[in-house]
C-alpha cells in the first residue's frame, strides 16, 4: 500500500507592514480588532491551526508601535522582521529571514477569514505541482474596464477564466525568493507573489477558494469580515 508522503513543515510569511490608508482608521488596519483579537492575530492563528505550519514570519514597519504589545510577540513560533516600502519588499524581507523551509506560505494580515479547508487544499498543491499555487475565487460579476483615468466604461472584460487572486499563496521557498528578487530588481509591478512567478515565465496553480476569504481594505469590510469569521468559528465549534 502506498503510504502518503510525510509532508515537510511549512513556514508562513504574513506581511503586516502596511499603513492601511484605504481603511481610514486611527491605526494600521492589521491592528483593528474583531472580538478580542486583531486582524493580524486572527490571520496568524488561522495559519498556525494547521499542523504543517510551524513558524510565522511577520514583516512590520520599522516604526510599528503595536506589534510588541500583542501576545503573539511572545510566541516562539512568531518572528518579527522589518518590512519594506511595498508589500513585495516586505514579503521578500520575510523570505530572507527563513533559514530552512522547502515551501512557504504568504498570507495577508488583512485576511482573517481563511477557512481551514481552503488552507488544506492549497497545501496539497505541493503533492502535484513543483511551481506552487494560490487560492483564488472565480469572478462572478460582469467586469468593466474604465476609460483611462475616467469613470466611464471603455468596454466589458470577458469574465470567462477570470479569477480574483486571494491569499495564502504557496510556493517553493527558493523559487519564490528568486522570482521576487528578479522582478523587483527589474522594476516589475508585483502586487502578489504569483505575479513574480508569472513575470519569470511560470504558471502557478489556481486553487478555487471561498469568496468569504476577504481582504479587509475599506471601512465597510470590517463588519463583513467579523460576520464571516463568526460563521466560520461557529462551524468549527459545531
Ligand atoms: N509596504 C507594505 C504594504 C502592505 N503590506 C501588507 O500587505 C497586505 C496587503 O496589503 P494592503 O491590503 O494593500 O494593505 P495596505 O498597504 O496597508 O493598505 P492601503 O493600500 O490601503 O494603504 C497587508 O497585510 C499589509 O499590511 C506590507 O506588509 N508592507
Ligand atoms: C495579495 C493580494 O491580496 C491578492 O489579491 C492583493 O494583491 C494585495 O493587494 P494590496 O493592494 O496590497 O492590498
Amino acid at each position: 500500500m502506498n503510504k502518503r508522503p510525510i509532508l515537510a513543515d511549512v513556514i508562513a510569511v504574513v506581511p503586516a507592514a502596511g499603513v492601511g490608508s484605504r481603511m481610514q482608521a486611527a491605526c494600521p488596519k492589521q491592528y483593528l480588532t474583531i472580538g478580542q483579537f486583531t486582524l493580524l492575530e486572527h490571520s496568524v492563528a488561522r495559519l498556525l491551526a494547521h499542523p504543517a505550519v510551524k513558524q510565522v514570519i511577520v514583516p512590520v514597519s520599522n516604526d510599528d508601535g503595536w506589534f510588541d504589545s500583542l501576545p503573539l510577540a511572545q510566541d516562539s513560533r512568531i518572528l518579527r522582521v522589518t518590512g519594506g516600502d511595498t508589500r513585495a519588499e516586505s514579503v521578500l524581507a520575510g523570505l530572507n529571514a527563513i533559514q530552512h523551509s522547502e515551501w512557504v506560505l504568504v498570507h495577508d494580515a488583512a485576511r482573517p477569514c481563511l477557512h481551514p479547508d481552503d488552507l488544506a487544499r492549497l497545501l496539497a498543491v505541493r503533492e502535484y505541482s513543483k511551481v506552487g499555487g494560490i487560492l483564488a475565487a472565480p469572478v462572478r460579476d460582469t467586469m468593466k474596464r474604465a476609460e483611462p483615468g475616467k469613470t466611464a466604461i471603455a468596454r466589458t472584460v470577458e469574465r470567462e477564466d477570470l479569477w480574483h487572486a486571494l491569499t495564502p499563496q504557496f510556493f517553493p521557498h527558493q523559487l519564490l525568493t528568486a522570482c521576487l528578487t528578479r522582478a523587483l530588481h527589474e522594476g516589475a509591478t508585483i502586487t502578489d507573489e504569483a505575479s513574480a512567478l508569472e513575470y519569470c515565465g511560470y504558471h502557478p496553480v489556481l486553487v478555487s477558494g471561498r469568496s468569504d476569504n476577504i481582504k479587509v481594505t475599506r471601512p465597510e469590510d470590517l463588519a463583513l469580515a467579523a460576520f464571516y469569521l463568526t460563521q466560520i468559528q461557529l462551524q468549527e465549534s459545531a
